[in-house]
């Protein structure tokens, strides 16, 4: 029999086999229609965010990029001060942003016993995978999220292996965000003087790509809960797709003798976020700089998010470019396999920025 809103209340209720073993996921426990938030998801105090209001991150209009030269160095500025930034008339079709968002709605919404397929110890393959929060057996607190975390490996792998509820949609969004992905690294490249992007430098910085469908149900107490911790991304650059919820924060300030904390994202229809990920910042000796960003869920609706992470390829050394240690620049990071480093990010809780230290020159 499914469980009641009543017995989620009882101390015989197995939270964690109803949530992360069963598949049910926090939907499962926000569909119960809780009205107190469980211990299990209680964030201590210094995991909570101070909110600065009045500020926010560039947004900035592609509509001119092929005739206005000053568009790319304001995408290149962003990326260095504050590696966050929207976008608006990115060319990416709006009904493919509808159609993937659509498509992830319709994934969480089939039952658990079908999701489960997808999770860690059930799914047929490591490039697909159904969770819940990010690293369940490493947190103190769980995080007020479910996903299903896709890596791209071929058009005909996706077809065989992806939930078909929501694979034709993502492929269709991977596809039509690769032009707008190459004008960005192209423009980030010439900042560093790279000069062309040649085989081994497209593979550096878009030889992987991984797309992840979030999901942050209606949450009976947000303020005492994280949606997704304090981290970086381990991408090189990430295209983030969110809703007209609202809920991601990104941190300003961090040692600029200002006040340090975190502004709101506010949804713009149409637009997608772009951030710097630590293989990038990593690749820039530090040029381009990944930022902490969080999410809180809301306490009345469900809010969805799709990132498309854009990655060096697993097998990719990564380490500064030759060409930005050219004048005498002194490397702030050693060489690291790629999947080594994601291997490390994987397997601990959120930490804010502490995964870049893996790559840190001693
Ligand atoms: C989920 O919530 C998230 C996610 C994020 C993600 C931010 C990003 O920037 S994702 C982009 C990461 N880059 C890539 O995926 C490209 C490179 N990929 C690789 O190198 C490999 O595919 C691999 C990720 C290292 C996996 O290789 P594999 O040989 O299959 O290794 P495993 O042993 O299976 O996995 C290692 C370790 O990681 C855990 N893990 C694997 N995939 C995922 C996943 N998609 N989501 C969560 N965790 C994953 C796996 O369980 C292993 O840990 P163990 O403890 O079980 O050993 C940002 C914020 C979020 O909240
Ligand atoms: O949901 C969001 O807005 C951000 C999610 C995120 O940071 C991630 O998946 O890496
Ligand atoms: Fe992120």
């Amino acid at each position: 029999m499914a469980p009641t809103l009543a017995d989620s209340a009882t101390d015989n209720f197995d939270l964690n086999d109803f949530v992360i073993n069963q598949g049910n996921g926090v939907k499962g426990l926000s569909d119960l229609g809780l009205k107190s938030l469980p211990r299990q998801y209680i964030q201590p105090q210094e995991a909570l965010i101070n909110i600065i209001p009045n500020e926010s991150i560039p947004v900035i209009d592609m509509l001119n990029w092929d005739t206005d030269p000053k568009i790319a160095e304001s995408v290149c500025d962003a990326a260095e001060k504050f590696g966050f930034f929207q976008l608006v008339n990115h060319g990416v079709p709006l009904e493919v942003l509808e159609g993937v968002k659509d498509a992830t709605h319709r994934f969480f919404g089939l039952p658990a016993a079908v999701k489960r397929k997808y999770s860690k110890e059930h799914s047929s393959t490591n490039n697909v995978r159904f969770g819940t929060s990010f690293s369940p057996d490493c947190e103190k607190a769980l995080e007020w999220k479910d996903y299903l975390s896709l890596f791209y490996v071929s058009e005909e792998e996706a077809s065989a292996l992806w939930p078909p509820e929501c694979k034709d949609e993502c492929l269709e969004y991977m596809k039509r965000s690769e032009v707008l992905c190459k004008k960005l690294m192209g423009a980030l490249m010439e900042r560093l003087n790279v000069k062309e992007i040649d085989d081994k430098k497209e593979s550096l910085l878009m030889g992987s790509k991984r797309i992840n469908l979030n999901y942050y149900p209606r949450c009976p107490n947000p303020n005492l809960t994280i949606g997704v911790g304090r981290h970086s991304d381990v991408s090189a650059l990430t295209f983030l797709l969110q809703d007209e919820i609202g809920g991601l924060y990104v941190r300003v300030n961090e040692g600029k003798g200002e006040e340090d904390g975190w502004v709101h994202v506010p949804p713009i229809e149409g637009s997608l976020v772009i951030n710097v990920g630590d293989a990038l910042q990593i690749l820039s000796n530090g040029r381009y700089k990944s930022i902490e960003h969080c999410v809180i869920a809301s306490g009345s609706k469900n809010r969805i998010s799709i990132p498309i992470f854009v990655n060096p390829k697993p097998s990719d050394v990564i380490g500064p470019l030759p060409e930005v240690l050219a004048s005498g620049e002194k490397p702030k990071y050693k060489n690291i396999l790629y999947s080594d480093y994601v291997k490390h990010f994987f397997r601990k809780a959120h930490d804010g920025k502490k995964t870049v230290d893996f790559a840190v020159a001693k």
